[in-house]
């Protein structure tokens, strides 16, 4: 369903199983590249927990968040104004937290992380058990997506199920780009006349999948809709399962458009808002990667197999995840 002004439609996943659930999923990527997907289970109460702890470390004294630089490895903090997410236009007025190099039989992260999250015990388990939980939501939300695609597999063989045909790029202890993230846009007072300011510039992810929170009162997502060609924002949605968090918001990446032949849209947005919104922009974003050296080649599938357009490699010399990644992260932070 999608409503008056929200360009998203919302798909329920507490069916699993239910085919006709795997099509809903795979139409509403295939239209806009970004769904809401409602019926997953994490708990208010977590999302809550997770925003408070972005929060906590957003306050800690610049000196200190510092000492933990966003390098190469894609981890640490990012200072105001240092990422470019659309390298043509001013830097992003927002500051951020990566952890990256996540070994997915633990949830913890290899790259140099702030010594606040692992002094508190109870706070690096919850990060973690989150990230787990996160990465689990983005697994079967890909085998739905392989099903919808009807990949072609050859388990009579021994070999590969089909619908596992993303998922089986996912090696746990593989490292991979996937990526744990939290950002904030503190509320501007300045030129107070109402107008949005760009506060994370026009951009497509660079992993698989995207799976992100945002807040009431601290709305900013727009995506530049493939239907209507427009910029549209993405509303709060609320819960509607008690106790429940709000349904959360995916969207496809450029590895699944490149594997897809662009039938699943890797769709441009960025975080505009009005100085007059007064509460500052808390997000938490989880970027699904695939193993570094799995290759964007297409995927086996009829619906696939006579696309032509952006993603459609015309020879057999495919890049990887990881090489994509690389070339994309240049770019942003200008190396
Ligand atoms: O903060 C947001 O809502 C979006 C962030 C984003 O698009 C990104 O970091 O890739
Ligand atoms: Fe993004």
């Amino acid at each position: 369903m999608t409503s008056d002004n929200n360009p998203l439609t919302t798909v329920d996943i507490s069916y699993l199983d239910d085919p006709k659930i795997a099509k809903e999923l795979l139409d509403a990527l295939v239209s806009q590249g970004f769904v809401f997907i409602d019926g997953h289970n994490f708990q208010a109460s977590e999302v809550d927990k997770i925003f408070d702890i972005s929060k906590q470390f957003f306050k800690l004294p610049l000196d200190y968040k510092r000492k933990f630089p966003f390098d190469s490895s894609n981890s640490g903090y990012i200072e105001f104004n240092r990422e470019n997410l659309d390298p043509n236009a001013k830097k992003d007025f927002k500051e951020g937290l990566n952890f990256s190099g996540i070994d997915f039989t633990t949830g913890g992260p290899s790259g140099a992380i702030p010594d606040w999250f692992v002094e508190e015990q109870e706070r690096y388990t919850f990060v973690k058990d989150m990230t787990l939980k996160l990465n689990k939501l983005a697994l079967d939300l890909l085998l739905l997506l392989a099903k919808g695609l009807e990949i072609e597999g050859n388990d009579k063989e021994g070999g590969v199920p089909g619908a596992e045909w993303f998922t089986s790029r996912y090696k746990p202890t593989s490292k991979s780009g996937s990526t744990l993230r939290f950002l904030h846009y503190p509320a501007q007072t300045t030129n107070n006349n109402g107008d949005g300011e760009v506060r994370a510039g026009a951009h497509t992810d660079y992993g698989s999948m995207t799976l992100l929170f945002q807040k009431k009162n601290q709305e900013g997502l727009e995506i530049y809709s493939p239907v209507s060609r427009k910029w549209e924002k993405v509303p709060f949605v609320d819960s509607t399962k008690p106790g429940m968090a709000p349904p959360i918001i995916v969207n496809i990446g450029d590895l699944l458009s490149y594997w897809t032949a662009g039938l699943l849209k890797s769709t441009i947005h960025r975080v505009k808002f009005s100085n007059l919104q007064t509460e500052d922009r808390y997000s938490v974003v989880f970027f699904s990667h695939p193993s570094d050296e799995t290759l964007l080649e297409p995927v086996p599938s009829k619906l696939l197999r006579d696309r032509t357009g952006r993603g459609v490699a015309k020879d057999t010399e495919y890049i990887t995840a990881l090489q994509h990644l690389e070339k994309k992260l240049a770019n942003t932070y200008g190396y």
